[in-house]
């Protein structure tokens, strides 16, 4: 059809729509249903329908069912508490909502008049506001979904982007780690008595006093921004033993973080929330003052175990929260009997469960993450009478050099709703690049576990079969799969051994060994052989095997050799899994007495006794020793401790670390 300037006339794919006399009429849909822009912005969003409906009286057994309006109220009235200033009269008046969504706030939520907390010494008085920050509504942001945080995080969070694939890319700040440094615990009279101190313990002290000045200066500065985050999540999967938390900070990140590795409640559970069992006043963009007593750098993460309270300033590594709610069940659970465990936990189809135990990047997350098993958890569970059970609601997997072949089950997982913390991605089609160490070597994605297509929900399972410690040895001396008698198990429990090479840029490094008791002396509250005893006699109890696989270097230490291949790791993990292990031949090696198998289905022979792919067998038999003396010295400081209420099994132990 040509038009008077000579261009075709462009046809849409509209072609329905019927022409009648050269008109056409575009009747093909009804017309919106509102007068103005704000009306039709209106009708995009309906009210999240209640899954739980409101219990009248006479339908429900509880007599005094809350309306909805008064749960509303008494959840406001217990967020205004948890924000409450210790040295001013009132807590924060606080109301739901955005506040750059002005009246929408008004009807999600009416503000709450604060509650008074020494009403005794204010009598009746009419309260005069005796502040600014009594003034100004706190505005609380509550549970909000993914998609809400997103925008929330991509409006006012610099550096937040989404990813090619649906992840939310963030930045942690100045510091893309844990402070174990700046961690502080709060000593009164019972954690004197109960807690682990002094060397080789990761509780340094502080006192109540310098703890309230950290906390008061972390309220008042979340109290002074325009809003906060307010999570109320759970931590276990065991309901006997589950943990109601709540987390406030100041960014969408950190909100999202939590949600997605905190237990996700159900409409219903936060109906009947409560009163939380411990809760996170994460105001990590502001500094601690180093004037304050105790404080040696601008961040401090403080615990307070009796107050039930967690403070963080001037760190916004969102794993400070994670690991420091790991701490505090590191002190719930053993005073229940439960045993509380830095490690992942998977599951086979016939319920066969295995424990990974490991520091940071051995391959607790990898390994447990296996396409033909069920996922329990990544990194943190506990181990009761009744079986073991995740503490967490997702997994932390880190993602330096993550490929879609290697790791297909987390390469899927970074999707929509995963925070990505930390990695380099093309500014323009959002695809990150996960070799890119730019910003840190710890990038790291945090999802909701049920991103893993075989993940075991709920999140529980029978009594470990097999307890596998992971150590990357960057020495390349230990095998790549020992079996362990019960002492070996114990002495390698307590030693917590990896050598890691960090900053690998800077040319070749020597290892270094790191030795951390439980494989997680940052974490533990107690005594490293309280916890060593519980495992021991758990593993007893329910015939655990344990199990040493080095994840590290085979043919030569570190800038010689090379790491082992993952793919043969896991063809040695699936032959633990099996039982193929239990019955293969074995032989004893010198200086460690580790039993090593001969033969692995999948994996060649010459590998698993590391002599053989050393080229200088005098630099192994140099590299074995030096790491023996290594272990050895740091076994000195376990030597005067008894383990259980047999001192057999602690002459055992003793006896069952490397030989020379
Ligand atoms: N043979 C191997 N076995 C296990 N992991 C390997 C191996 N070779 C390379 N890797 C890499 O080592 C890293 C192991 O990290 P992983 O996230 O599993 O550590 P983690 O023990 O879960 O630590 P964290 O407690 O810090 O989360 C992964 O990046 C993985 O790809
Ligand atoms: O806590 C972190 O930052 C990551 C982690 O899992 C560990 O270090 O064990
Ligand atoms: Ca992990
Ligand atoms: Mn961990």
């Amino acid at each position: 059809m040509a038009t008077p300037n000579g261009l075709a006339r462009i046809e849409t794919h509209g072609t329905t729509k019927k022409h009648e006399n050269g008109v056409c009429h575009d009747d093909s849909a009804t017309p919106v249903r509102a007068q103005t822009i704000d009306e039709l912005h209106s009708l995009q969003r309906k009210r999240s329908a209640p899954t739980t409906p409101i219990k009248d009286g006479a339908a429900s057994p509880f007599a005094a069912a809350l309306s909805e309006e008064e749960r509303h109220r008494q959840q406001l009235q217990s967020i205004s508490a948890s924000l409450a200033s210790l040295t001013r009269e009132t807590g924060p008046k606080v109301v739901k909502g955005d506040p750059a969504r002005k009246g929408e706030a008004a009807a999600k939520g009416a503000p709450v008049t604060p509650q008074k907390h020494h009403q005794h010494h204010h009598p009746a008085a009419p309260t005069i506001a005796v502040s600014d920050s009594s003034l100004k509504f706190t505005h609380v942001l509550y549970n909000l979904s993914p998609a809400e945080l997103y925008e929330q995080a991509i409006k006012y969070e610099k550096g937040s982007f989404i990813t090619s694939t649906g992840a939310l890319a963030t930045l942690s700040g100045a510091k893309t780690g844990r402070s174990p440094r700046d961690k502080r615990v709060v000593k009164d009279e019972a954690a004197a008595q109960e807690l682990w101190w002094g060397k080789g313990s990761p509780n340094i002290e502080m006192d109540e006093h310098t703890f309230l000045t950290n906390r008061e200066r972390a309220v008042d500065y979340l109290n002074s921004l325009d809003k906060v985050f307010v999570n109320d999540q759970f931590l276990n999967w065991d309901p006997e033993n589950r943990i109601k938390v709540r987390i406030i900070s100041a960014r969408a990140y950190h909100s999202l973080f939590m949600h997605n590795m905190c237990i996700r409640p159900t409409d219903e559970e936060l109906e009947s929330f409560g009163t939380p069992d411990f809760t996170i006043y994460n105001a990590g963009q502001f500094p601690c003052n180093r004037y304050t007593h105790y404080m040696t750098s601008s961040t401090s993460v403080d615990i307070n175990l009796a107050r039930r309270e967690m403070v963080i300033l001037g760190t916004q590594y969102a794993g400070e929260m994670k690991k420091g709610l790991f701490g505090v069940m590191h002190y719930l659970m053993p005073k229940r009997g439960i045993l509380s465990l830095h490690s992942g936990c998977n599951m086979g189809k016939d319920g066969d469960v295995a424990l990974f135990f490991g520091l940071s990047g051995t391959g607790k997350t990898t390994l447990s993450t296996d396409h033909n098993r069920l996922l329990i958890g990544d990194d943190e569970h506990c181990w009761s009478d009744s079986g073991v059970s995740n503490i967490e609601g997702g997994c932390y997997a880190k993602c330096i050099d993550l490929s879609q072949e290697k790791e297909p089950d987390i390469w899927n997982a970074i999707k929509f709703g995963t925070v990505l913390e930390n990695v380099v991605f093309d500014e323009h089609t959002r695809e990150v690049d996960y070799t890119d160490k730019s910003v840190t070597e710890n990038t790291r994605a945090a999802y909701p576990i049920e991103f893993i297509p075989n993940a075991k929900i709920p999140c529980v399972g029978p009594h470990p079969k097999n307890v596998i410690l992971l150590a990357c040895d960057a020495y390349g001396v230990l095998p790549p799969v020992s079996k362990l008698n019960l002492a070996q198990t114990m002495y390698h429990f307590i030693s917590g051994y990896t050598a890691i090479v960090a900053g690998t840029e800077d040319g070749i490094k020597e290892p270094t060994a790191t030795f951390s008791a439980c494989f997680g002396a940052a974490f533990i509250m107690l005594h490293p052989t309280k916890y060593a005893a519980m495992l021991a006699e758990k593993m007893q109890k329910y015939g655990a095997t344990g199990w040493l696989v080095n994840t590290g270097w085979s043919g030569g230490r570190y800038g010689v050799g090379k790491r082992i291949r993952l793919p043969y790791t896991r063809k040695i993990i699936d032959a633990i899994h099996s039982g193929e292990l239990l019955t293969a031949n074995y032989k004893k090696t010198e200086v460690f007495g580790l039993e090593i198998p001969t033969e692995i289905n999948g994996v060649p022979s010459e590998i698993l006794e590391p002599i053989n792919t050393w080229t200088d067998k005098a630099a192994y038999k140099e590299t074995l020793l030096r790491l023996a003396g290594l272990f050895k010295k740091n076994f000195e400081v376990f030597a005067s401790y008894k383990i259980g209420n047999d001192s057999s099994l602690t002459d055992e132990i003793l006896a069952a670390g490397p030989n020379f």
